[in-house]
């Protein structure tokens, strides 16, 4: 790996600073249509905010308006980034990680939100609307993403019906499965899991993004789109985690899932982790989900226990059934829901170790980690402009606490590990391969690099 990065010189983070490029499209135009859909989501709310809270709630309301139009304002006119002034428990770590980035000589401006890298300021956007509701009691537990998220879900009723339906006929089955059929239904679970990252609100700014057709269906159609499949390494993984105790019982490894989007996503992947269980391939599922609300559709606690509750009380009774499955699994402590400060910083995660210890080796505890979607692959690989037949392991920089896939739609222009001449063909073909939500990979790297 060593020798590749010598080869590859360290690129430089993208940054919205390149006129023209992906990020500075998004810093310009897409970072203040989401503020401004924030903006207007408060607003909306504001008789609900005086019926719960009176005067109080008109207050804070109006207040936070305020903060975040000169957030905005901050954004549009590329001032530079400000320390945060809150008081949360991250917010010591996210001011030095700014004074880091203003360099030893403290130089303000170099910082801002056109100069600056592109993942920086963008995971700085979400924490900044965080503060601003913070500052305002009480509503500052208000999730200004909720209605884009429960939307998505409701809207996605037919093929989580599918799915859940889909999952139960395994089930009953289970038992007679070869190993070819067992594998078979796993690449597909893994696959719809996969394609449920198209489901994300921050990409089409909030737009419609709901599941309309049947997520097995279309599995045979969306193949061709599978840029990297690694699929078999993850299945070996899985295969080779189980090993044989000396009262001749299989003991099953654990697989951690550090998710992404809520909603028609989140349901794939909770259909992953039942089969992983339900299956005898995997005895324990850790879910790593955001501590506060991010990149509008990221999975929180009361997202992830809300996605729950709501498959329970469905009038279907394989989505109902299936819920109830899921909470058991819950209880039993079977699956674990868990939430590290770090998602929610912009580190690469090359710099996990140091940054975060304790995390560093929780994931190690796993036998897998499978990282969802694109603002996870883009911190995999350090939002760095690599070039595209570079290898995954020397993306990855030295992370690597146990293997690792990827399962990630393209959103941003950063991939890494294509074969020779892939890229170019890509971008002759379909010059947005990069962005366009069409394109996946299923990327894996074993921490034996
Ligand atoms: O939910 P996902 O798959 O991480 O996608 C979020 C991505 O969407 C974008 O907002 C699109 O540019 C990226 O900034 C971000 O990485
Ligand atoms: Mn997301």
């Amino acid at each position: 790996m060593a020798a590749e990065l010598a080869v590859h010189r360290l690129p430089p983070p993208l940054s919205a600073k390149v006129v023209g490029s992906f990020a500075y499209l998004t810093v310009k135009d897409r970072l203040p249509t989401i503020l401004t859909k924030v903006i207007d989501t408060i607003h909306r709310n504001k008789n609900k905010f005086f019926e719960e809270y009176g005067e109080e709630g008109i207050q804070a309301e109006k207040q936070t308006i305020s903060l975040l139009s000169k957030l905005r304002n901050e954004l549009q006119t590329d001032k530079p980034v400000l320390a945060l002034t809150d008081g949360l428990p991250d917010t010591e770590s996210w001011n030095q990680y700014l004074q880091r980035h203003q360099g030893s000589e403290g130089d303000q401006e170099s910082v801002s939100w056109f100069k600056s890298t592109w993942l920086y300021v963008e995971c700085y956007m979400y924490r900044r609307i965080q503060e601003a509701l913070w500052l305002n009691p009480p509503i500052s537990d208000y999730d200004v993403f909720s209605e884009g998220k429960t939307q998505s879900f409701f809207e996605s009723q037919q093929a989580v019906i599918t799915l859940c339906t889909h999952l139960e006929n395994i089930k009953e089955r289970m038992q007679e499965l070869s190993k070819n059929q067992l594998l078979e239904h796993f690449n597909k679970l893994l696959q719809v899991s996969l394609w449920g990252n198209k489901c994300d609100l921050s990409i089409s700014a909030g737009q419609d993004n709901s599941q309309k057709i049947s997520p097995i269906d279309s599995l045979r159609s969306l193949q061709p789109f599978i840029l990297v499949d690694d699929s078999n390494m993850v299945w070996s993984t899985l295969i080779s985690a189980q090993t044989l105790g000396q009262s001749g019982k299989i003991t099953t490894g654990r697989v951690d899932i550090v998710l992404d989007n809520a909603g028609f996503e989140l349901v794939t992947d909770l259909v992953l982790a039942d089969f992983l269980i339900s299956s005898g391939l995997t005895r324990e599922i850790h879910f790593h989900g955001k501590s506060f609300p991010w990149f509008v559709s990221d999975v929180t606690a009361k997202d992830f226990h809300w996605t729950i509750r709501q498959t329970m009380a469905a009038n279907h009774k394989w989505m109902s059934k299936s819920g109830f499955e899921w909470q058991n699994y819950m209880k039993e402590g079977v699956w674990s829901y868990h939430d590290h400060p770090f998602w929610t910083q912009p580190h690469e995660f090359c710099d996990m170790a140091t940054d975060a210890p304790d995390l560093y080796a929780t994931l190690q505890g796993a036998d897998l980690v499978l990282f969802k979607g694109d603002l996870n692959y883009r911190k995999l690989t350090g939002d760095r402009d690599w070039n595209h037949m570079v290898g995954f392991d020397c993306a990855l920089r030295g992370f690597g606490p146990t293997p690792l896939c990827s399962l990630r739609t393209l959103k941003a222009n950063v991939q890494v590990g294509l074969q020779p001449g892939q890229g170019e063909k890509l971008t002759s073909q379909d010059p947005d391969w990069m962005t366009s939500g069409k394109y996946a990979i299923i990327q894996f790297h074993s921490t034996k690099s």
